[in-house]
């Protein structure tokens, strides 16, 4: 099986999703995103199922689906569940394409009383691809999460920003060492036409990182 993707960000609504969803049909890959936390007006795995438009992929069902939109080690005890990173690399799904999997929140939100998302990526053994937006005070957050990564030695593919109120997308990759692997600009319109185009711009990058 190939080594997944694992997308992550400097934070929740930074636009993982926005870009998982240019990423996945960028490389027409595969997507799962295990720990959905909040549900109310749909799921990131919805969202991305409306907005891909190649026959490759395939949306694989989240496997902890939680109401609360809080925090994965407060929403799931909030039903009566517990997560385990263990029990989610346990059912990653078997594909022989490319997997794509989408955290919840940023780097350090905790899974459970003493798992966080970095550590299902260091038992994923996945590359990282870091979202975040380029906007005022993102120098100060991508490079806390990019110093995590570099400490904790994981293999990080690069960043990919959002927006572009700001344009720190080369500052940020020179302080962390990290590569830019590319800009989604502000998408007035999101359909499947506009995360296409995006995914044509991104694909000789990803490409490169595969
Ligand atoms: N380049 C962009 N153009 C337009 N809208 C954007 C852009 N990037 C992000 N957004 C919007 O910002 C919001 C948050 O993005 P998104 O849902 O992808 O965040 P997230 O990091 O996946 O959050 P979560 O932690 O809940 O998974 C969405 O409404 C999304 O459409
Ligand atoms: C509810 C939200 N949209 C995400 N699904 C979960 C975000 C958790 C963030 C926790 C935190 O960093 O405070
Ligand atoms: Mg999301």
């Amino acid at each position: 099986m190939l080594k997944p993707i694992f997308i992550t960000g400097t934070g929740t609504d930074v636009g993982k999703t926005l870009v998982s969803a240019i990423v996945t049909e960028s490389i027409e890959a595969d997507y799962w995103k295990p720990v959905q936390a909040g549900y109310t007006d749909g799921t990131d795995s919805l969202f991305v199922e409306k907005m891909i438009s190649n026959q490759y992929t395939k949306i694989h069902p989240e496997l902890y689906k939680l109401k609360l939109p809080a925090s994965p080690h407060l929403a799931a005890p909030a039903e009566g569940k517990e997560i385990t990173a263990r029990e989610i690399v346990a059912r990653l799904p078997v594909t022989s394409n490319q997997l794509i999997i989408e955290g919840a929140g940023g780097l350090l939100v905790p899974l459970n009383q003493q798992e966080t998302i970095l550590t299902l990526i260091k038992k994923l053994n996945a590359k990282v691809i870091i979202v975040s937006r380029n906007e005022l005070g993102s120098i100060n957050h991508s490079l806390l999460t990019a110093a995590v990564l570099s400490h904790e030695k994981i293999d990080v593919a690069g960043w990919i920003f959002t927006d572009e109120y700001m344009h720190y997308e080369n500052e940020i990759a020179h302080w962390s060492g990290f590569r830019l692997l590319g800009r989604v600009k502000h998408l007035s319109v999101i359909s499947k036409e506009t995360i296409k185009e995006q995914a044509l711009k991104l694909h000789p990058m990803l490409k490169s990182i595969l």
